[in-house]
């Protein structure tokens, strides 16, 4: 009898909603190319100590709609030293796999390249993580769920904030990039959005006379809350430093929010679930087809393959078109 090819999985870094709906995607293209799959635990980590868990249809099908990963994740720092890959690459051979699936995001892709150079199976990565900070895909699997939470809660401090007139900062998730911050100020109507794409650390003070400015302005005309929407990792000393700025230069009082990890959270949005449904189809599909090192993506509609190599270093700038031009409307108030 023919041996069945078999399939490894696992999901890497910052878990997003959407990344069970992959696995399931991926466990029922393989039932279907009669592939066996196979999970392991904990991102790299189960390939470190071998955690492996046979995945059926009827273990996964239950978590389609769950937030989180059914596989768990972890940042493993094993794989950055020397023994890591290879380490990972005993372990694969020891299960006979013959490719492995990672969902995650850049870092996760590098582990990917690290693992290549000890292992001659087949590495497909699809791109999971709520930044959205991965080129060569138009939205990441979970971006879309983590813009639509934050939207969420921000339209409730909005409520708050229109009933006393304040000014609220409020920090959002991206790590380094700001498709988060900059979509959900646009979906929210924030009258300031603050991101890496737009700010210089250099010139902090000469941004909060500009926001002083603004707000007073504002306020004396419109009698209205004032929201600053402000990307993690930007602001010197986070957003109670620029809290206290905006009250040292024009005695303005503010009120802080970091709404953290909650972006990670909950049932997935639609467009998730047939992100991360089609593209977990597409890897199994790849699979088959002996594709290599290449992350699968969805760009205009189409689903594609681009090498995991240009997925890491090619850049995936926020569009700063609709910014400018939000910021300009908001002048016309
Ligand atoms: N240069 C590297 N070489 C080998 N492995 C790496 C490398 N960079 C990251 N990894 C592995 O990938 C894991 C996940 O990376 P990271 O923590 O950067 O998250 P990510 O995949 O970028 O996702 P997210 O940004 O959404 O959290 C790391 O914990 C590590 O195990
Ligand atoms: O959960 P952790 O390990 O603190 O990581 C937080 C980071 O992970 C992400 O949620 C996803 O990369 C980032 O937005 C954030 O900076």
């Amino acid at each position: 009898m023919e041996r069945k090819c078999r399939v490894a999985l696992l999901t890497s870094g910052g878990d997003s909603p959407g990344m069970n709906a992959a696995i399931r995607a991926v466990t029922l293209a393989c039932e279907q190319h009669h592939y066996e799959c196979i999970g392991f635990y904990h991102g790299y980590n189960g390939l470190m100590d071998d955690q492996a868990v046979n995945l059926t249809s009827e273990l996964v099908n239950p978590y389609l709609q769950q937030g989180g990963t059914l596989l768990k994740s972890a940042r493993c720092k094993s794989m950055l030293l020397p023994e890591g890959p290879k380490q990972a690459a005993n372990t694969l051979n020891k299960h006979n796999i013959d490719a492995l699936i990672v969902i995650g995001g850049d870092g996760s892709f590098r582990g990917m390249q690290a693992l290549s150079h000890h292992w001659s199976g087949q590495l497909i990565g699809l791109p999971g993580t709520i930044d959205n900070d991965l080129a060569h895909s138009d939205k990441t699997i979970g971006f879309a769920t983590a813009v639509q939470t934050a939207t969420e809660a921000i339209d409730k401090i909005r409520d708050t904030a229109n009933a006393f007139e304040r000014v609220f900062i409020v920090e959002v998730m991206g790590r380094h990039s700001g498709h988060i911050a900059f979509n959900v100020g646009l979906a929210t109507g924030a009258e300031s959005i603050l991101s890496f794409e737009n700010f210089d650390p250099e010139k902090a003070q000469a941004y909060v006379e500009k926001l002083a400015v603004q707000i007073q302005q504002q306020q004396n005309n419109k009698h209205s809350s004032f929201l600053i929407i402000l990307a993690e990792n930007l602001w010197p000393d986070g957003p109670s430093g620029l809290q206290q700025a905006l009250k040292q230069t024009a005695n303005i009082d503010s009120g802080v929010c970091i709404l953290g990890h909650i972006q990670r959270g909950g049932s997935p949005v639609v467009e998730d679930r047939l992100l991360a449904s089609k593209l977990g189809l597409a890897a199994v599909q790849a699979i088959a087809e002996k594709q290599h090192l290449v992350m699968l993506g969805e760009v205009g509609g189409n689903l594609i393959a681009t090498p995991i190599e240009n997925t890491i270093q090619d850049p995936k700038p926020v569009s700063m078109y609709w910014l400018n031009a939000h910021e300009e409307a908001l002048k016309g108030f």
